[in-house]
């Protein structure tokens, strides 16, 4: 079995930090010792990486994308195959995307057509949830043998009436079998309905560029879907995960019910901890380029959704890698905000963009891999195999410069979309090398992975007790 050590870095993970050598056989972390100890002397290896300066941190774990995603008459523009080897630039190594069950469909049907995507394409290792998109008896009960084979999450949507939308009776059966049978909620959390009519009364006023966008997605209707959805929650008896949260009346929610006991948790995403009103407010068409749901909020939100992440009423920041070009796809919006496809890209740029709070004092090193790797990796029952360093975890490591300085840039990036919302942004801190279950796919600014590595993740249900 081929031996690899990692010499001289600090290993960080969410509970501690040490200065240790990390040992690999084959796909698995073996060991980890004191660098300079006689027991890290003593190993030999087929393979020494130097991390002498460097940090060595688990591999984030990303778990909320949509690669090819169908959305509005077109599709993401990565692929399974762009997206991870993106992720893998950017030194996440996991990522868990969403399967999407169609109108009249069974969720099978769904799940291997995600399943038919991703299969051979991978650059890293997958999971999937479910997205429910027809609650019905016969999907109700098909969620039970999905949480058999590993696919423990499924998200519902109280957005998008007519695609994606179940009403609250729907979504309250749905709660009820996840209780029954460990599957875990996910909510995207929008009065769609109301949505629906000030998006129609924005048009018929006039109101079409994509800064209404913003508008009509009212932070109290993001409030009040939070707080329907933790009633419902706690009427079935489950757990409640917040996906996308982008309001502080949204998170105030999520607090309020967590200081009661509730079992509710929160994901927020880099475009709300580092973007605003004012992006999607730029001259000309430029604002559809930040179009995504939730919408982003006044810059005020910022600093709740931080302290949130520090407080721990927030748990995990992922993407929602959801990118559509400006040219072509975005633009079918013109003239109609409600037609631009909506989602941002991020899947590359998450850990260097949390690594810059960690830079600017908003967060500490240790929270950065918490909220990044370990607490989705807990919440999507992937752990300790992923999220964290510990002798048994798949070696899904990575090898961080924290001085490295880096320039956010469409020119630069590797995920198949046009434009970078962060064009110009300056961050510091880079993956220099990142290894997936043993095998450095990234070294140095050379790609070394290959489609097809990654490997489909049967997960455990959720191991998250808040
Ligand atoms: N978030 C977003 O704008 N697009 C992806 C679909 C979703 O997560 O709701
Ligand atoms: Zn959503
Ligand atoms: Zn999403």
């Amino acid at each position: 079995m081929t031996r690899t050590v990692i010499r001289g870095g600090l290993v960080i993970t969410a509970a501690e930090e040490v200065k240790a050598d990390v040992l690999i056989e084959g796909e698995q972390v073996v060991a980890l010792a004191a660098s300079g100890s006689t027991v890290a002397a003593g190993w030999t290896a087929d393979t020494e990486i130097d991390a002498t300066g460097h940090y060595v941190i688990p591999g984030g774990v990303d778990a909320h994308t949509h690669m090819e995603m169908p959305f509005g008459g077109t599709y993401a523009s990565d692929t399974f195959e762009t997206g991870t080897r993106a992720a893998a630039w950017g030194g996440t190594t996991t990522i868990v995307d969403f399967a999407i069950q169609s109108v009249g469909g069974s969720l099978r049907e769904g799940l291997d057509a995600w399943h038919a995507k991703a299969e051979g394409n991978c650059a890293i290792d997958y999971g999937f949830h479910m997205i429910l998109s027809d609650v019905r008896e016969d999907s109700l009960k098909e969620m039970d043998a999905l949480v058999a084979e590993g696919v423990t999450s499924f998200k519902l949507f109280m957005a998008y009436p007519g695609v994606f939308y179940s009403d609250d009776g729907r979504i309250l059966r749905a709660m009820q079998r996840g209780a029954a049978n460990g599957g875990l909620i996910m909510m995207h959390a929008e009065n769609g309905i109301a949505i629906d009519v000030l998006v129609e009364q924005a048009l018929a006023a006039g109101q079409t560029d994509p800064r209404y966008h913003g508008e009509v997605r009212r932070e109290v209707l993001e409030a009040e879907a939070t707080h329907r959805a933790i009633a419902l929650a706690r009427v079935a008896g489950a757990p409640l995960y917040v996906v996308h949260v982008s309001a502080a009346s949204a998170v105030a929610e999520l607090a309020t019910a967590r200081r009661q006991g509730l079992p509710v948790f929160g994901e927020t995403c880099p475009q709300y901890l580092f973007l605003s009103t004012d992006n999607l407010a730029e001259p000309g068409f430029e604002g559809a380029k930040y179009v995504c749901s939730t919408p982003l909020r006044p810059r005020e939100h910022q600093a709740e959704l931080w302290k949130g992440l520090r407080t721990g009423d927030l748990q995990v920041v992922s993407t929602d890698h959801c990118p559509f070009c400006f040219a072509g796809q975005k633009e079918l919006g013109r003239g109609d905000f409600s037609k631009i496809p909506n989602g941002l890209p991020g899947v590359e740029s998450r850990m260097d963009l949390l690594h810059q709070a960690v830079v600017e004092g908003r967060i500490s090193r240790r929270r950065w891999i918490d909220i990044a790797c370990a607490t989705p990796a807990r919440m999507f029952g992937l752990y300790p195999r992923k999220g964290t360093i510990a002798p048994g975890s798949d070696a899904d490591l990575v090898v961080y410069d924290p001085a490295a300085e880096q320039t956010l840039s469409a020119a630069t990036h590797h995920m198949n979309v046009d434009y970078s919302p962060y064009e110009g942004r300056q961050v510091t801190g880079r993956a220099r090398t990142v290894l997936s279950r043993g095998t450095v796919i990234v070294d140095g600014g050379r790609y070394l992975g290959r489609a097809g590595h990654g490997r489909h993740l049967a997960r455990a249900t959720c191991q998250y007790l808040g």
